[in-house]
């Protein structure tokens, strides 16, 4: 017999997060203990619950440059080889605890240099909590695997050095890169020397694009930049029209991207707080799926969108019926999605989620 779909009942199946933000997913409580241990005063409230809701009403401003505000209490708590193996540790631990199996998070290391951190230190810190949450995971009898994914801010202009970094430790922990921050102003294509020498060094890399800014965005980070995946994407509806009888036109952009299995890191909840999508239930990953489209479901920021992997299930389940199978497939799409080599993901398809799955189908 089937399992019932209750959030609970999520939580124990196997999940995949392709698109998780390391800065953006701290407990409430580590944030108000690393201020007071650093000395760090410009938090709006030291009590855990109140914060909790501060940051979530706080992101929920509409627009992508109020939301990205809020990272400046996160970032600023972050700055000491100690802060960062805790709050890397401590998020292998939440992970696990909501079920995910393998989980790329991510990070902007150019950001934890205020203290006096090298880029080579701060990675060495992050990868230390990352191995030491596993091993606290595995000891409880929860298995999951984390692989890195380093960020250069799109604002700054250090992304080259940022990629160098990314192929310096990707046999250290470090599975790809990327680029973030703000999307309107800096197209992805003012890093073109980054993803070409990632290029030429066999490295992977995921851009956010189409998310606070629309198709040129996608377009340059697939055709000039290379981009094997999409950090949301879900501006490309713009390129895809649906009649009145139903009848779908994509567009060539949107055909390229379904064509070539171009994986949508989606993530519902921080979209409708950014303002690029106005509902769950009217989230484009709806149509995106019935299109067969390559789409996987994120958290982006389980901080400032008060949310976790389940839960972003548990809500596309109540909008959109999506049943166990539907989530075995938006498992299996991130999973082959991901950076790990190709026998890696194939192990964690056969072995972890399908397994899984088959359990609580029935
Ligand atoms: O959805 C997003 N779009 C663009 N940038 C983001 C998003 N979420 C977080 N960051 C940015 O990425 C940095 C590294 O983790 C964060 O500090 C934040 O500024
Ligand atoms: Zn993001």
């Amino acid at each position: 017999m089937s399992t019932p779909v209750t959030l609970e009942s999520i939580r124990t199946a196997p999940k995949v997060l392709l698109h998780d933000h390391l800065d953006g997913g701290l407990r409430p409580q580590t944030v108000i203990d690393l201020a007071r241990e650093s000395g760090y005063d410009a938090l709006p409230t030291h009590d855990a619950e109140e914060l909790g809701v501060w940051f979530r009403d706080a992101a929920d401003s509409g627009s992508l440059e109020r939301y990205l505000e809020t990272f400046a209490h996160t970032v600023g708590v972050m700055q000491t080889r100690e802060a960062l193996v805790r709050v890397a540790a401590e998020a292998v631990e939440d992970l696990a605890a909501d079920g995910v199996v393998y989980a790329e998070v991510r990070y902007a290391p150019e950001l934890f240099t205020e203290g006096g951190l090298t880029l080579d230190q701060i990675v060495q810190a992050v990868e230390e909590g990352y191995r030491l949450g596993e091993r606290r995971c595995a000891e409880a009898g929860r298995k999951i695997r984390i692989g890195t994914l380093l960020c250069a801010m799109r604002q700054n202009a250090r992304s080259l050095e940022i990629a160098e970094l990314t192929v310096r430790y990707r046999d250290a922990g470090v599975v790809g890169f990327d680029i973030a921050g703000p999307e309107a102003g800096f197209p992805p294509t003012r890093n073109l020397d980054a993803f070409e020498y990632l290029r030429q060094q066999n490295a992977h890399f995921t851009i956010h694009a189409g998310e606070a800014f629309g198709l040129p965005s996608i377009w340059e980070a697939i055709q000039h930049c290379g981009a094997e995946r999409l950090g949301h994407g879900v501006r490309i509806m713009d390129d895809i029209k649906v009649d009145e009888d139903g009848t779908v036109h994509l567009g060539r952009l949107a055909g390229y991207v379904r064509d070539r299995r171009i994986p949508l890191e989606m993530c519902p909840s921080s979209n409708v707080q950014t303002g690029a999508a106005t509902s769950i239930a009217e989230h484009p990953i709806g149509l995106l799926a019935k299109l067969r489209f390559r789409v996987t479901v994120n958290t982006d920021n389980r901080l400032m969108s008060n949310c976790t992997v389940s839960g972003e299930f548990a809500a596309l389940h109540e909008a959109f019926g999506y049943d166990w199978a539907d989530m075995q497939w938006f498992t299996v799409n991130a999973m082959k999605s991901s950076f790990l080599g190709f026998d890696e993901r194939l192990a964690l398809i056969n072995d972890v989620i399908k397994p899984g799955y088959a359990e609580l189908i029935g």
